[in-house]
């Protein structure tokens, strides 16, 4: 046995494949002075250089003791290999061995004739241009992020299953000497076999080469390299050729420059990453796509119909500050805006702009200025501050305990309460108020992600965290806090953050629901049972929006969808939800025979009816629904998508923002509360005597004229006043409010039940506060909740003008 391990490594590798020591003896003999030791190219792939030198020589020898034998025979007439089994000659167990090794490779790729004449590969003579290969790359799979020129990031989808260079060299023809693949090697060469050095040079490129492959190869194996996916230095900038042609541009002095990779900052580097060969670019196809904006996306394709995309961000100069996010906080805010600007299997679904907000989205967790806060919870351990504190203070002892998004967090003794990047300081936080300033870009921090990193609390500089010192807040003010960083606690899809320029006020103590709580004695039947045929969709599938005729959910609205295929309010049935709220006595109003809201007043002699709007519904798709949960035809059950905000305002107290753009017919938010009878709310009012200010209870009456004489747990109302979601801040405006109510029936077709969703009325801008028209009669002393004087501002304003129109004394 031999002494040096690597030898014995390949005899016994040689045995497992059922050759003997002597066989392989010479061979590997002759490999070992042939590759100058380089036991790399021998040990490829298991030794397959070995197995195959080993095959071939036993072939040669067999070939050519047939040959001589044939030639002691009949010296006039050769006799081919085929000829000469069918003769009975020796069998060869060998060849079978390397067949079953092989698999299908040698046998149907083109050129597996070569391979019995090509055991060993030999470099050629002349000079090649190998493309490097990093081995970084090649392992990069699915989807990686590159630096690339001029600012450019990219991100790229690589379905390339395996770069095999030795293949390349292969169909190229020029550089097969480079490989070790014999079934890469030219027959032509098996008269320089044996007789060739390998010139150190060459190996030098060569070693990075090799991959050592787990199966064998197969034609199918991608002929082109990671070069295909390469840009150009140039070619984003130049893209002019390149988006017409979808060739690749040749450098001008015919050599390969390595790609040179600009930082933002403008450092040139290289990755070291040649671009193709010139053969390979002949068959291989680059084609840039660019929309106008600062992405491009690129897609390259190899002959074998191999495909990789590359997506190019420009990173502009002003963003001096970038950084790699990571990609799961990208794939994760992408997602996010899929689903709230996407609807899947949407007809109009774009992947392009789907790849382009993937490049937003990276640019835009990679500039924000502290977007490590992405990854941030807000509450974190100081141990240099822990050390200040009294042990005995109360609140350091006790501990405080956070409300995070996924749990409770128990930010304990050692706590300073960080805030989040919606907050500023302006001063020395002396207390909370101070702190609580909006930030510019606080619509860019809409998530709260648990880990912290402690340099954020280190950096003075960085401009989005407020360090409190817990010794400093009252126990209210620590709910404050708590508040200000998402009055969701968690609850939202998005984080809606609070914040208050004005005064010092705290926001009202209340519990944030995301969706209605009855109360007590409500009766809300949900019973799948009582859904029939033309309430749901049973046998839809996907998404109802791209049905050419709409399923049953459409019946409520006369066979039409509400919603556009971007989850918009379609603008006529919008204009008509509108046009009833400030025109009420244009539109249908039913009058009860006993009236639910009379009764519940429990006077001695119960006042008739004063109307209630009949309402238009909008119906979603349900449980009982065949379709997806992407189903554009479920947009409020999805819940709140848009940036969000509570802040002051002058006058009005807490209101609502949007700290985005929102299209005209936009889904904003359900209005969220205790669903009460009508009793229980009168009850719950009239004990209230001072009247509680953020109370205002909405009725569910959209649809009492079809349910007769309604019991009291049937009439029902929504108050948001202890148990609410963001809608409890919603202030009023008269008549010309941003926003329109619209009932929503999810669940039950029982109209006594169903959902009170705000839709944009019109195109809202960023930082604008959000508006609904309460339909307040301020003229009605008798209404149970007081009527406020209205601070709207609109020049339609009911309070100032008292216009002698009475809308029913029903604030919906
Ligand atoms: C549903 S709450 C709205 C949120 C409330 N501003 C707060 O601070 O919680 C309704 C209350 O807000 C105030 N409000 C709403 N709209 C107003 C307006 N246009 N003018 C003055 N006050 C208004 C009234 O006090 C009203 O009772």
């Amino acid at each position: 046995m031999p002494t040096n391990p690597r030898v014995a490594k390949a005899f016994r590798a040689m045995r497992d494949l059922g050759i003997a020591e002597d066989k392989v003896k010479p061979v590997l003999k002759n490999l070992l002075k042939l590759y100058e030791k380089n036991w790399d190219y021998i040990e490829a792939e298991n030794y397959r250089v070995l197995a195959d030198a080993i095959f071939d020589n036993e072939e040669a020898m067999v070939n050519q003791a047939a040959q001589s034998k044939k030639k002691l025979e009949s010296p006039q007439e050769p006799v081919t290999e085929e000829e000469a089994q069918e003769q009975g000659e020796p069998a060869r167990p060998l060849k079978r061995l390397r067949l079953k090794y092989q698999g299908q490779a040698s046998e149907s790729c083109n050129n597996s004739n070569r391979l019995a004449a090509t055991p060993l590969i030999i470099p050629k003579d002349e000079p090649v241009e190998l493309p490097e290969v990093h081995p970084q790359r090649q392992l990069r799979s699915m989807v990686g992020s590159t630096p690339t020129h001029n600012g450019h990031r990219s991100i790229e989808s690589q379905h390339l299953s395996r770069t095999v260079p030795h293949q390349m060299s292969l169909r190229n023809g020029r550089m097969g000497a480079l490989s070790p693949q014999p079934a890469s090697v030219d027959k032509r060469l098996e008269s320089e076999r044996l007789s060739h050095k390998v010139s150190k040079e060459k190996t030098v490129g060569v070693q990075s080469l090799v991959q050592p492959k787990e199966e064998p190869f197969t034609c199918d194996t991608p002929v082109f390299d990671l070069p295909l996916a390469v840009i150009h230095p140039e070619t984003s900038n130049r893209g002019d050729s390149l988006r017409e042609n979808s060739s690749i541009e040749e450098p001008h002095d015919g050599s390969e420059p390595p790609l040179i990779l600009e930082h933002p900052g403008g450092k040139s580097m290289s990755d070291g990453i040649p671009s193709l060969s010139s053969e390979t670019r002949v068959n291989s196809q680059l084609s840039t796509v660019a929309d106008g904006s600062s992405s491009q996306l690129q897609v390259a394709s190899s002959p074998l119909g191999e495909v990789k995309i590359s997506l190019s961000c420009k990173i502009s100069p002003e963003r001096p500050d970038f950084h790699m996010p990571s990609l799961d906080a990208v794939v994760k805010l992408v997602e996010d805006r899929c689903l709230r600007s996407y609807k899947f299997l949407d007809p109009n679904f774009s992947v392009m702009k789907l790849m382009k907000d993937m490049c937003d989205c990276f640019l835009e967790l990679g500039t924000e200025s502290c977007s490590e806060s992405e990854g941030n919870m807000q509450v974190s351990p100081r141990n240099d501050v822990l050390e200040s504190f009294p042990s005995g203070d109360p609140l350091v002892g006790d501990g405080v305990h956070f409300h995070m998004p996924d749990g409770l967090y128990n930010a304990q003794s050692e706590t300073e309460v960080v805030f989040p990047k919606t907050l500023q300081l302006s001063t020395p936080c002396t207390g909370i108020h101070d702190c609580a300033q909006p930030h510019q870009e606080a619509s860019q921090c809409n998530r709260i992600h648990e880990d912290t990193e402690q340099k954020d609390l280190d950096d003075p500089n960085c401009r989005s965290l407020v360090v409190c010192r817990q010794h400093e807040l009252t126990p209210d003010q620590i709910r404050y806090l708590h508040d200000v960083i998402d009055i969701s606690k968690g609850q939202e899809r998005v984080v809606i953050s609070l914040v208050n320029e004005i005064n010092s006020e705290c926001p009202p103590s209340f519990h944030y629901i995301p969706q209605n709580a009855v109360f007590q004695n409500a009766y809300m039947n949900f019973s799948l049972a009582r859904i029939g045929d033309n309430n749901c969709c049973s046998t839809c599938c996907g998404d109802c929006l791209s049905l050419s005729t709409p399923c049953a959910c459409a019946h409520e609205t006369d066979g039409e969808f509400v919603y556009t295929a971007e989850g918009l309010v379609k603008e006529e049935f919008l204009n008509e939800c509108v046009s009833m709220n400030r025109k009420p006595e244009k539109h249908c109003q039913y009058f009860c025979k006993e009236c639910p809201l009379e009764r519940s007043k429990n006077e001695d002699v119960i006042e008739p009816c004063k109307g209630h709007l009949v309402r238009k519904f909008i119906k979603e798709c349900w449980w009982k629904c065949g379709c997806s949960k992407q189903c554009g035809n479920r947009v409020v059950q999805r819940g709140i998508t848009r940036n969000l905000q509570v802040f002051m305002t002058e006058g009005k107290g807490w209101g609502l923002r949007t700290l985005e753009d929102l299209p005209k017919g936009a889904f904003v938010c359900e209005y969220v509360g205790e669903v009460l009878t009508n009793a229980e709310l009168f009850d719950r009012v009239s004990r209230n005597a001072k009247g509680e200010v953020h109370s205002y209870p909405v009725l569910l009456d959209a649809d009492w004229v079809c349910e007769g004489v309604l019991k009291d747990e049937e009439a029902l109302c929504l108050d948001a006043t202890h148990y609410g979601n963001v809608a409890r801040f919603i202030n009023h405006r008269c008549f010309d409010s941003n926003m329109v109510e619209i009932p929503v029936e999810v669940e039950t077709p029982d109209h006594h039940y169903y959902h009170l969703a705000f839709f944009t009325t019109k195109k809202v801008k960023a930082m604008e506060e959000l508006t609904w028209d309460y339909g307040i009669d301020f003229d009605d002393v008798d209404h149970p909740v007081k009527a406020f004087h209205c601070q709207c501002g609109s020049k339609y304003c009911r309070n100032i003008r008292r216009p002698s129109r009475s809308r029913s004394s029903l604030r919906r």
